[in-house]
């Protein structure tokens, strides 16, 4: 049975509800839902043009859908600042880089922390002790994380300084350090040569597997996609057209033909 609205499972982090999205007389999102389950990398696949930029937009609260709902932990995304959906626990990562180069890694982890800290910098004035206790606290999340990506040995390296495996490698470690219940990884392959995107899809693996964090992941490379999703979205023209294993989508024959295009061989 195929329910239009199905039930709220426990296990749904991220539930996305008949999206629709308009720019001008462009439909960007038809009518998509999806749902993201704990502890599951769902890729979103997609030609050109095919929505995945504007579905991840809506889901991050950084876009408004026209209809449709999004519920992140059981609570509607509609209403939430941008701030709010990642004070809710959503983390993304982005195309190209979003760290500040001339920082070292341990400060852009530590701009990841930022949502959780409670003392600004007028209470620190005041409360010197326990501003610098929190510090200490958030610092050891920080060291943490930095064991988890191995990277110790650039811990106070300018990210400016580092290969772009490397910066992406930190972009991951600022999402992680906002201790997120969901991460959104947009196109995070995108200009990699083969080594780094290995050493990436490592990461990325195991922040499903050894810290339980969902992933929903943008990605061209279909060699990785396969590799790494335990479901993949496909999106074609602001549609969903396919949702299943890397296995069933693989031998879908409209993700075929949305590829391949009505001309294809
Ligand atoms: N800010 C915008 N203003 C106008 N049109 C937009 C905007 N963002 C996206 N679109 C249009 O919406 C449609 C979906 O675009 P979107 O970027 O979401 O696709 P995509 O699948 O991410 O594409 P790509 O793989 O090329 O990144 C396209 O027709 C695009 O031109």
């Amino acid at each position: 049975m195929t329910a239009a609205h199905p039930a709220h499972h426990d296990d749904v982090v991220l539930s996305a509800r008949n999206l629709l999205l308009q720019f001008g007389g462009i439909v960007a999102l038809n009518d998509v839902s999806i749902d993201v389950r704990k502890d599951e990398l769902l890729a979103i696949i997609g030609p050109n043009g095919a929505g995945k930029s504007s579905l991840m937009n809506c889901l991050s609260g950084f876009y408004r859908p026209k209809k449709g709902d999004i519920t992140l932990g059981g609570r509607s995304v509609r209403q939430m600042a941008v701030h709010e959906v990642a004070g809710q626990g959503l983390a993304r990562t982005f195309q190209g880089t979003h760290i500040f180069s001339g920082m070292t890694v341990v400060e852009n982890l530590m701009v990841g922390r930022h949502l959780h800290m409670r003392t600004n910098l007028a209470q620190s004035f005041f409360y010197f002790g326990a501003a610098r206790r929190e510090e200490v606290a958030h610092r050891e999340v920080v060291e943490e994380i930095i064991e988890f990506l191995e990277i110790e040995a650039i811990r106070h390296a300018p990210v400016g300084s580092l290969g772009y495996g490397l910066r992406k490698r930190v972009d991951l470690g600022r999402a992680l350090a906002q201790d997120p219940r969901i991460l959104l990884m947009d196109e995070p392959m995108a200009g990699m040569n083969a080594e780094e995107k290995e050493d990436l899809a490592r990461f990325i693996l195991d922040v499903r597997e050894a810290k339980r964090i969902p992933v929903v992941l943008v990605e061209h490379d279909m060699g990785v996609v396969m590799d790494l999703a335990d479901r993949i979205a496909v999106l074609d023209f602001g549609r969903k057209i396919a949702e299943g294993t890397p296995k069933e989508i693989q031998a879908d024959p409209a993700v075929m033909k949305a590829y391949l295009g009505e001309d294809g061989p």
